[in-house]
């Protein structure tokens, strides 16, 4: 199984439910946005001249979620490109797999897409232990 540098909790609330009781299919994302942003939180990266914008979101459901299951969700960086980049999460239901997915960043320089900055790829390469391709 793949080593992920960053797992985040996730506390399941009431509003996140549909009328059968279970977590709402794009409430997913959000959970996978929470550990995405913890995983660029741990680069410590200092955005400067750019940003990133998601530019693409797959997730796979395997199970429901319902209220007070026990939720985590790991990210990871999967694939460096040339202004984009992959990051996979996995959203846990008290130890069984619910989700997975995958979503691409784009890294903007005055709003068009840039070559991905140096500094951010050695923090990636000192954040992961797993290989990633490209990187
Ligand atoms: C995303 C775009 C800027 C792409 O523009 P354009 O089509 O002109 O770019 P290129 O064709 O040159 O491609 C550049 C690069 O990106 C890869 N790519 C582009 N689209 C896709 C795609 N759909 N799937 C996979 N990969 C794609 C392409 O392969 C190239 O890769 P290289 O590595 O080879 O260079 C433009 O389409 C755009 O602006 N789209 C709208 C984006 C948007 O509005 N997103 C939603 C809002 S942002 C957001 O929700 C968000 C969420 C977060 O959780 C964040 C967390 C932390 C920071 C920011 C967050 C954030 O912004």
């Amino acid at each position: 199984m793949s080593d992920f540098p960053v797992c985040v909790h996730i506390d399941v609330r009431f509003r996140d439910l549909d009328p059968l009781g279970h977590v709402n299919n794009a409430v997913y994302l959000s959970y996978a946005e929470t550990a995405r942003v913890e995983y660029f939180l741990r680069l410590g990266y200092e955005v400067g001249s750019g940003n990133f914008i998601l530019a693409r979101a797959e997730v796979d459901y395997r199970r429901p979620i319902v209220l007070h299951d026990d939720v985590r969700v790991m990210t990871r960086v999967s694939k460096m490109g040339n202004s984009s980049f992959r990051m996979i999460f996995e959203v846990w239901a008290n130890g069984e797999l619910a989700a997975r997915g995958e979503t691409v960043q784009v890294w903007l320089e005055q709003g068009k897409p840039s070559p991905l900055p140096e500094a951010l790829r050695q923090a990636i390469r000192r954040l992961e232990s797993d290989p990633v391709e490209g990187l």
